[in-house]
């Protein structure tokens, strides 16, 4: 069995090795010379994994009909903006029916569709299988060296999501099944803005109270936001919610956290957003939610992605805005509200 993974970073890596890892042929489609020819020569993807030795049988190629030949899983491993051009690229190359799988995390940069969304608006049901997820609270860094993870396989076909879940399971990687595309799909976006959030207060020197009570506050928020859009709020509980807000709000490994904390520690975004190269999905998720908000539902509070927006699109300064939000009218815990 032959699987074809878009994408030669860190998620893509780390995903390619579990594969790898559970018996399945692997081969990587890439557009950085660099990370193909590490991968392939030295066995390794240093730009992103320092000390990790990967196996020969893991390889990458610029060549996109030699890595969907024959796939019978594609997997989705590049940014949210690439995710819709790319896959225009495979649609022409497809000779028999796959699962695409997305494990990005945002919107489509054309559209603003959840990337499921984008996937059927691509495809025909005839080329694809029902589409699925595989999103969870899961740091390539930690994956790529086997630490026991646990994530979702999303679908809206709980049979599809049973066959991913198969595919990707093994004695350090445990995956749910979940058939809340909606909920899942808009936790896993959100939670990387109150991640840019949780670094903003790093940076600005506040310490673990503060992360508590943003992580909470951000859970109320997203799930109030999510369940607007028709998700339920079980899922904001789970996996793809708070297990995912817990790990990217509280871990070094996580870019959206390095940015708020780079931009905390300078108390302005502009140098950050003049200068970055990374994968920071919550700058544009930010935007996307923002505006979404102003034009769909104005009456909806959403003060942290309020104050991260306006930090990062407005020259808003971190500091004053933690003290915005600290000096917000009173109220009860609801989560209404
Ligand atoms: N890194 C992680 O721990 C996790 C990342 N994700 C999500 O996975 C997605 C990808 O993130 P990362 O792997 O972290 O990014 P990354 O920055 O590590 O890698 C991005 C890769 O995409 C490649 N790329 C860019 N345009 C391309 C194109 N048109 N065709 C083929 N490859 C192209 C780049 O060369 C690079 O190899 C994001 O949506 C992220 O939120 C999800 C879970 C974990
Ligand atoms: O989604 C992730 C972990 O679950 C990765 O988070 P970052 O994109 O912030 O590194």
């Amino acid at each position: 069995m032959k699987a074809a993974i878009l994408g030669t970073g860190s998620w893509a890596t780390g995903l390619a090795r579990v594969l790898n890892d559970n018996g399945v042929e692997v081969l990587m489609y890439g557009v950085d010379d660099r990370e193909i020819e590490d991968i392939n020569v030295r066995h390794c993807n240093y730009k992103y994994f320092k000390n990790v030795k990967l196996e020969e049988s893991i390889r990458a190629t610029k060549n996109l009909p030699e890595v969907i030949e024959g796939a019978s899983y594609i997997i989705i491993t590049v940014p949210t903006q690439f995710v819709r051009s790319v896959l225009e690229e495979v649609k022409p190359l497809l000779k028999q029916k796959v699962t695409v799988i997305n494990a990005a995390k945002g919107f489509d940069m054309n559209t603003n569709m959840r990337i499921s969304d984008t996937i059927r608006s691509v495809f025909t049901k005839d080329e694809i299988n029902p589409v699925v997820s595989l999103i969870g609270p899961s740091h390539a860094e930690e994956v790529v060296i086997r630490m026991l993870t646990a994530v979702c396989a999303v679908s809206l076909d709980e049979k599809t999501a049973q066959d991913v879940q198969k595919l990707f399971s093994n004695d350090y990687l445990r995956v749910y099944t979940l058939t809340d595309e909606i909920g899942a799909e808009y936790g896993a976006a959100y939670k990387n803005v109150i991640a840019v959030a949780s670094g903003i207060l790093k940076g600005l020197g506040y310490g673990d109270n503060s992360r508590a009570a943003l992580i909470t506050r951000g859970l109320v928020e997203m799930t109030r936001y999510g369940m607007l859009k028709g998700g339920k709020a079980e899922t904001f509980f789970g996996l793809t919610g708070v297990g995912d807000l817990i790990v990217t709000c509280s871990s070094e490994h996580s870019r959206n956290f390095q940015a708020g904390k780079e931009i905390g520690l300078s108390d302005n975004a502009s140098d950050f957003m003049a200068g970055n190269q990374k994968t920071v999905e919550g700058i544009r998720t930010c935007k996307v939610i923002h505006d979404d908000i102003l034009k769909n539902y104005p009456d909806f509070e959403a003060p942290i992605t309020n104050c991260v927006y306006d930090v990062l699109y407005e020259n808003g300064k971190p500091s004053e805005k933690v003290k915005e939000l600290m000096n917000r009218a009173l109220k009860s815990e609801s989560i209404k509200g």
